[in-house]
């Protein structure tokens, strides 16, 4: 891709729930300088970033991978769990033994949780079963295959209706499995913008943080937000929240490296990928 004009900075916001904590005080016109935000599934804001059509976004850990070439990590960033995460999941008629010789419907939405199931089908279970992708809609694809996979707030919606099939969290198959944590979306910059515009990624990093602080501290009105959306009460989006963290420490990094080598040993990815993370030296450098 040729590079890309600086006049608008275009930042990628996940459209589900999890992200609200990070997101809800994070506001585009008081960076200094023009941005604005792109709200849309993972598998979208994947395609977009890798593009060059944003510079900065919220996007599928596995996609970081696919395209770290271009890209960095912005630091203290990401949706990940330790355990049960609530918004990842499986569901299925027969065991997980079965359905690894079945066939599977992924969500076009995903790309770190469709490679997670594979992962798991394969090295926890044994199997390779076939997986179609499908438009996110629970009814039509358990019509034509033995399980089903949704993520975000289709999987929360999922997860409450009555369908009497059987609920697997992968981050909880993931975590019991390997001992690890699961991060699911990093947030990443565009290397050509990191390098040309470092001051304004520094502005873009620290407006996260604090929104991230402020949504910490202010947990509440993540809730009333999330209920007046979705329904569920007031109990279920604080255990949600609670199982979610938005850091991106030692602990994370460690987990999100294990799944890249298993994505890499079973031929999802073409080569081992580092987490580069960006850092403001250069700025600190200027500013001093
Ligand atoms: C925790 C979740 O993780 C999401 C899963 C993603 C994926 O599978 O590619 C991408 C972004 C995350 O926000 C969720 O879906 O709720």
């Amino acid at each position: 891709m040729t590079s890309m004009t600086t006049d608008i900075i275009r930042i990628g916001r996940i459209e589900y729930t999890n992200v609200w904590p990070v997101f809800q005080q994070f506001d585009p016109q008081r960076l200094g300088f023009p941005a604005e935000l792109v709200t849309q599934v993972p598998a979208e804001l994947n395609r977009r970033i890798q593009e060059g059509a944003i510079d900065i976004a919220a996007i599928s850990s596995y996609a970081y991978a696919q395209a770290a070439d271009d890209l960095l990590l912005l630091p203290g960033l990401s949706v990940s769990a330790y355990g049960r995460v609530r918004s990842v999941l499986l569901f299925h008629r027969k065991p997980l033994a079965e359905v690894a010789s079945g066939t599977v419907a992924l969500t076009r939405s995903s790309a770190t949780s469709v490679n997670l199931l594979k992962i798991i089908l394969a090295k926890r279970y044994g199997g390779s079963p076939s997986y179609v992708t499908m438009k996110p809609d629970l009814d039509r694809m358990m019509s034509s295959a033995d399980a089903a996979l949704l993520i975000g707030d289709d999987a929360i919606k999922a997860s409450w209706a009555n369908t009497g099939y059987e609920v697997t969290d992968l981050a909880s198959e993931w975590t019991s499995w390997t001992g690890h944590w699961m991060t699911f979306a990093v947030w990443a910059v565009r290397r050509s913008l990191a390098e040309s515009r470092p001051d304004m990624v520094s502005a873009v990093v620290r407006a996260f943080q604090e929104s991230k602080e402020k949504g910490r501290r202010n947990r509440s009105a993540v809730v009333n937000q999330a209920m007046s959306a979705f329904g569920g009460t007031e109990a279920y989006w604080n255990e949600y929240f609670d199982g979610l963290s938005h850091d991106f420490g030692a602990g994370q990094q460690a987990g999100l490296a294990a799944y890249l080598r298993y994505a890499r040993e079973l031929g999802l990815l073409e080569r081992d990928v580092p987490l580069r993370i960006w850092n403001d030296t250069t700025v600190a450098q200027v500013n001093e």
